[in-house]
């Protein structure tokens, strides 16, 4: 098979516009009839107006007297009005129809009983008092709701008491969802290299329910051209619209431009956008077909850009429209001229600002949508935002809960995990964000007032104590908090069995063993620099020593994969993937907090989780943690 066409490189906008023109048909989908009750999430087709008045005769709004107002006039302490029960007043409750003659209620808690057959109150009720009225809530013909509307549980309430059983609304755009790829499995089946678990189709199959549409998922394609053929023109004579995820770049077996280019017509295929580039929209009798990138941020991208607008076109709605904010970039942002960019964003409320820390932009990375808080928009005409540059986010999260984040940058532990879980538990309206720097990293981000806290582990080679040197000089005109979270054990990361017999720094050196190590500022390599200096071994001696990674459960795998034999890090990396671990030594992590957060609400919260016997016993449970002065406050500047 042949290697495609050069993609397009159309910006966003033409784009759209192409594809949005061709769609001639009229785009609005039909109406269908169903029951009210069963309409929850609809789109209304037309307005609905009341068949009935509601209330729909005159009712007692209290429980009470029934009586001519006429006849209570002028009653008061001195001069109370007596009325016969059964013929000047008649019990009633609330709900009851007024009886015929009546036109106001006495509240029961009015009422003297004087006796079996005689009432009196002691003041006047004016006409129509507690009585609600005929169409008091809605009147025959009145409008209930406009058309385009999405109906809601009071909506479905309101249209019962109008006497509308029966709602006319949009029919929900079928969309036929095929993944395709001869290397995809069902989740669940047993894995070897080169198989991909197929779930893009269930994420689009969620958002076009979450948009107001009705997923069909298919089976599974393999890369077979002809058999392509025939299920996009199977997909196109049953649904509203297709969206074949993957096959959409120049692989050799990248088809899905090709196919729609041969059953129909190939309008777009390559939009200036990242992630997301090679996209292919395209029209099959009739029928709009989008061909959407097989990586997981592109695809849920493109969906967002194309296949939204396009439900809320055949709905006569804008589905899934989010809340934007104004946040301040904390870091640059480097992106190509003449490409609008989508950057997911963490976001935090730190002071009265809201931060937003860039995430990784690989596309293949779902959990960055996982745990992204917003996305910014790079627009094409510059080549990047400046740290610090204002900009507009959209929203996942809801302000609120932006601001009940406590935001956590620097070196990463599981503890945090532990941490941010436990916070949940105990507080489900706050959440513990964190983002993966490095000790050093969190500590300027401590200076510039991004976050609210840092974890850190840094070993001061002149004193050899832990931090506080560090924080000494780089955070001299700051007040901070300083805590310690645990004590953990760092060590040497071996294959099980520990084949190589290492046992300590000098085995490092040996011929027969290659080491990693990681990357520079990291508290482990600071860690290990020291440990070399006091024994005086030569750096360059050590096999590896170059060679750099940027998190523990990184030297793990390059551990477990056979390519080095050993690395430092900490237990828990060990462990995760069933390595051994030889113990070097307990190195000292804290947390760093501001003094102008250290009383807060969220802080005061977040302490106490970290004081909790809970937190304690999980974090030492996991092994590799010593949890003596947790919590404990080691400096106040
Ligand atoms: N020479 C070039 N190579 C690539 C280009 C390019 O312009 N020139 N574009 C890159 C970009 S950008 C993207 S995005 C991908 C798009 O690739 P395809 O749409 O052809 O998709 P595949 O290669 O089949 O799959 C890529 C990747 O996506 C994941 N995947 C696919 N389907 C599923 C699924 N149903 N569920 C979960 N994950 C799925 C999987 O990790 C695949 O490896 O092409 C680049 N290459
Ligand atoms: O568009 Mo690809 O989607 O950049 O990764």
């Amino acid at each position: 098979m042949s290697r495609t066409i050069y993609l397009d490189n159309i910006p966003l906008e033409t784009a759209r516009e192409k594809f949005f023109l061709r769609l001639n048909q009229p785009v609005l989908l039909k109406s269908e009839q169903i029951p009210t009750e069963l309409s929850l999430g609809r789109v209304t087709a037309e307005p609905v107006f009341a068949c009935l008045s509601s209330p729909h005769y005159h009712a007692s709004a209290m429980d009470g007297y029934a009586v001519k107002a006429a006849s209570t006039f002028g009653a008061s302490e001195t001069l109370p009005v007596q009325l016969k029960t059964g013929e000047e007043a008649v019990l009633v409750d609330t709900g009851d129809p007024l009886p015929q003659g009546y036109d106001a209620v006495v509240m029961i808690e009015d009422v003297h009983y004087i006796d079996e057959n005689t009432i009196e109150i002691i003041q006047p009720v004016a006409p129509w008092e507690n009585i609600r009225t005929v169409g008091e809530d809605l009147v025959a013909t009145e409008m209930i709701l406009p058309a385009n509307h999405i109906i809601r549980p009071v909506d479905i309430g309101a249209m019962l008491a109008g006497g509308v059983n029966e709602v006319s609304v949009r029919v929900k755009p079928v969309v036929a969802i095929l993944p395709t790829g001869t290397e995809l499995v069902q989740p669940g089946s047993p894995l070897k290299p080169g198989d991909i678990i197929e779930y893009n189709s269930r994420v689009i199959s969620g958002l076009v329910t979450e948009w107001g549409g009705q997923p069909k998922v298919w089976g599974i394609t393999p890369d077979d051209y002809g058999l392509l053929l025939e299920r996009i023109g199977q997909a196109v004579a049953e649904a509203d619209i297709v969206v074949v995820n993957a096959g959409s770049s120049a692989g050799t077996e990248d088809f899905t431009a090709r196919a729609v280019a041969e059953l129909g017509e190939l309008l777009v295929h390559g939009v200036a956008i990242k992630p997301g580039k090679p996209v292919i929209l395209g029209l099959v009798k009739g029928k709009p077909v989008i061909g959407i990138p097989g990586y997981p941020v592109s695809a849920v991208l493109n969906c967002e850009l194309f296949l939204r607008p396009l439900l809320g076109k055949m709905l006569g709605i804008e589905p899934g429209l989010r809340e934007t904010a104004k946040a301040v970039l904390a870091r640059r942002v480097v992106s190509p001229q003449g490409v609008d960019e989508f950057v997911r964003v963490k976001l935090g409320q730190v002071g009265d600002r809201i931060v937003a820390t860039p995430m990784s932009r690989g596309a293949g990375i779902i959990m960055s949508l996982v745990r992204a808080d917003g996305l910014l928009q790079v627009p094409k005409l510059t080549e990047g935002l400046e740290a610090g540059a204002e900009v507009e986010v959209e929203l996942f999260r809801t302000k609120e809960e932006i601001r009940n984040t406590v935001v956590a940058v620097g070196s990463h532990d599981i503890s945090l995990d532990i941490l941010g879980n436990l916070l949940k538990e105990r507080f489900p309206r706050l959440s513990l964000s964190s983002a993966h720097v490095g000790s050093l990293g969190g500590l300027m981000a401590i200076k510039r007032g991004e976050c609210h806290i840092a974890g850190m582990h840094m070993l001061d080679e002149q004193t050899g104590e832990y931090n506080l040197p560090y924080i000494e000089r780089l955070l001299k005109h700051q007040q901070v908090t300083v805590i310690n979270l645990m004590y953990r054990q760092q060590g040497f990361i071996v294959a099980r069995g520990n084949p190589k017999q290492i046992k300590g720094i000098e085995d490092l050196v040996r011929n027969d063993v290659r080491f990693i190590n990681r990357q520079r500022g990291a508290g482990t390599r600071i860690l290990l620099d020291y440990y070399l200096k006091q024994k005086g071994i030569d750096p360059e001696l050590i096999a590896g020593y170059d060679r750099e990674e940027y998190t523990h459960m990184a030297v793990a795998v390059a551990v477990a994969s056979g390519t080095v034999d050993t690395g430092l890090g900490i237990l828990a990396a060990a462990h995760a993937l069933d390595l051994d671990f030889i113990p070097l030594t307990e190195e000292r992590y804290d947390l760093v907090i501001p003094a102008e957060f250290w009383h807060t609400d969220l802080i005061n919260a977040l302490m106490e989780i970290i004081r909790s016997d809970k937190f304690k016993v999980r974090v030492a449970g996991l092994g590799g943690y010593d949890m003596r002065d947790t919590g404990k406050v080691l400096m106040q500047s």
